[in-house]
């Protein structure tokens, strides 16, 4: 047996949710180009469960029952104020309070298909809830109630600010909740898919993918790009800053990617919202310095940017908390996480691969009074 490391170029699953061939990104055969263009969040999501573009009626009914459904339980934001709230991150006060979702939802457990796709409806309509809710506790700020009149992307920043939000922003909200909402195999969809492949539940799979998403090396990423433009400050130190950064082999936040090899489709797309929201908010610095980085880094390493290195500077644009970028990506990615969590469950098999064992050979027991 030898092991690959990393599982890279494995093959796990089949899976006609979405698809990367020769950098082409496709949510159930429609190019993610054309999708981040023209349609909703909403409408992925329809898409990504049921594998067809919803009709109007179909659309306005998901819609009524996300919005339906955004409430969460008092035992929930009551929770937030049990937290160490100042040094908690939001995503791990995501994770916990998605596990703790679970516990109020007497079909958690209830394992049929109708059952699941409520669950589905009920987290996804939720997730938003529990970031926004977060960062205005954390602030000592009360949460706000989410709104039934207001589509996915605006009632996210409405629970947000308790402002009704400029179309300009939830048009960048929107448009980035599509392009992050589904990536066939990654992580911490793949976590998704073992964890509930031994039939634990939904609640337990989500929780699990969002553990996975926190990592620096995954969704995790945006965030610390952030963390890069502010260290650097100044379009006059990105040059000496990521040379010596490249110079030390360490990795540069929001570059490379496992699959893609000429490209991330989806960058340009942030690229572009980057550059316009930087110059309506007066500070293009961020846009100019995260090109200025790209092409040292394409330059010197052929490393080209990935989704989570434009975001960075497209949310910072909208006056979001840095450590609520990958929160946002939750937000949208849930609803991949359960468009597979809901495939698995329908031809499934327990996922358990093998180790290459690397140990000592077989070694006989001694007691622990009788060792050196
Ligand atoms: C939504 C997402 O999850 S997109 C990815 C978000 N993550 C990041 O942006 C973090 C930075 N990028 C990375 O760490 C990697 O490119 C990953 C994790 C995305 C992909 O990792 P892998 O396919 O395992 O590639 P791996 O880490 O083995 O890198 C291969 C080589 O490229 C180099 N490399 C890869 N990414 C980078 C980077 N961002 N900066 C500098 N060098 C890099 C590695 O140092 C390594 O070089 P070596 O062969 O000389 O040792
Ligand atoms: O596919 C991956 O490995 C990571 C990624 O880009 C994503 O999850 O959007």
């Amino acid at each position: 047996m030898t092991a690959t490391r990393g599982l890279e170029g494995v093959v796990a699953t089949t899976s006609s949710i979405s698809s990367i061939i020769d950098d082409t990104l496709t949510y159930v055969g429609y190019n993610i180009d054309d999708l981040a263009e023209n349609a909703s969040f909403e409408e992925v999501i329809y898409l990504l469960w049921h594998r067809k573009l919803p009709t109007q009626s179909e659309l306005e009914e998901l819609k009524n029952q996300l919005a339906e459904n955004a409430g969460l339980p008092k035992e929930v934001l009551e929770h937030f104020k049990m937290y160490p709230i100042d040094k908690v991150h939001p995503m791990a006060a995501l994770r916990s309070a998605v596990s703790l979702l679970g516990l109020y939802d007497e079909e958690a457990d209830i394992m049929n298909t109708e059952a699941n796709y409520k669950k589905a409806i009920r987290l996804q309509a939720k997730m938003p809830s529990i970031v926004a809710a977060f960062a205005r506790v954390r602030k000592g700020l009360e949460p706000i109630a989410p709104r039934k009149d207001l589509g996915f992307a605006a009632n996210f920043l409405y629970m947000l600010s308790g402002k009704e939000p400029e179309p300009i922003a939830v048009e960048a909200i929107d448009k980035a909740l599509v392009l992050h909402a589904d990536h066939e195999l990654n992580a911490s969809t793949f976590t998704a898919r073992v964890c509930v492949a031994t039939l634990s539940d939904v609640y337990s799979g989500i929780t699990a993918a969002i553990g996975a998403l926190k990592g620096p090396l995954h969704g995790g990423a945006n965030e610390a790009v952030m963390k890069m433009l502010t260290d650097i400050g100044t379009l006059e130190n990105v040059d000496s800053y990521i040379r010596e950064k490249l110079e030390k082999k360490e990795k540069i936040m929001g570059f490379g990617h496992r699959v893609y090899r000429q490209g991330d489709p989806r960058a340009k797309h942030l690229r572009d919202m980057s550059k316009k929201l930087t110059e309506l908010t007066g500070e293009p610095h961020w846009y100019q310095m995260s090109t200025q980085i790209e092409e040292i880094v394409t330059g010197e390493k052929n490393l080209p940017p990935n989704v989570d290195f434009y975001s960075a500077s497209v949310y910072h644009s909208l006056g979001i908390d840095h450590d609520l970028f990958t929160p946002i990506f939750a937000v949208s990615r849930v609803s991949g996480w359960l468009a597979h969590i809901l495939e698995q469950y329908e031809n499934n098999r327990l996922i358990r691969p093998r180790a290459d064992y690397t140990g000592p050979g077989m070694q006989e027991y001694v007691p622990v009074g009788l060792r050196g």
